[in-house]
């Protein structure tokens, strides 16, 4: 099995709710995200796929959904005052973590006919989250 990976880099704001200590406060994150893909067997290229392809990808998602927004859980009691100043948001089913969002890229990249490997998400320089399936 050859896999390949392609890093992005991009940014956000979120707050997790519930959490015990200084995350449920708003605060923000300059990010990279890992995108592995795999093949058994290279391309006429002797590729698992371009580098470039897997950018292009991800790139769409990431700017249109995830980069310089403000990631919050659907039920964050912000929501309403956001809206009625017209303020960017996404709001989520899920609580906006490193987890979610790695699992959010990786549906997306999958989805588009890539076989992903994993996604991981590097919300610090200390700290990342995987997601991969089987
Ligand atoms: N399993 C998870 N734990 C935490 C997440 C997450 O997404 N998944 N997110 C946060 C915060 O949003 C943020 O990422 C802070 O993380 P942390 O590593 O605690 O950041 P620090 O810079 O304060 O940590 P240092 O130990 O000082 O490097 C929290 N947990
Ligand atoms: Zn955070």
């Amino acid at each position: 099995m050859f896999v390949i990976t392609k890093e992005v880099y991009f940014c956000y704001g979120h707050r997790l709710m519930n959490h015990p200590g200084k995350c449920r406060n708003l605060h923000g994150h300059s990010v990279k995200a890992s995108i592995s893909i795999r093949a058994a067997q290279l391309n006429e290229q002797a590729m698992v796929c371009d580098f470039s392809d897997v950018k292009a990808c991800v790139e769409t998602f990431i700017d249109d959904v995830l980069d310089h927004n403000f990631l919050l859980h659907k039920d964050d009691p912000l929501i309403p005052a956001l809206t009625a100043h017209n303020e960017q948001f996404l709001a989520l089913d899920e609580h906006p973590t490193a987890e979610v969002l790695s699992k959010m890229i990786y549906q997306y990249v999958k989805q588009r006919g890539f076989d992903v490997d994993q996604v991981v998400l590097w919300e610090t320089s200390s700290a990342c989250a995987c997601y991969r399936e089987d």
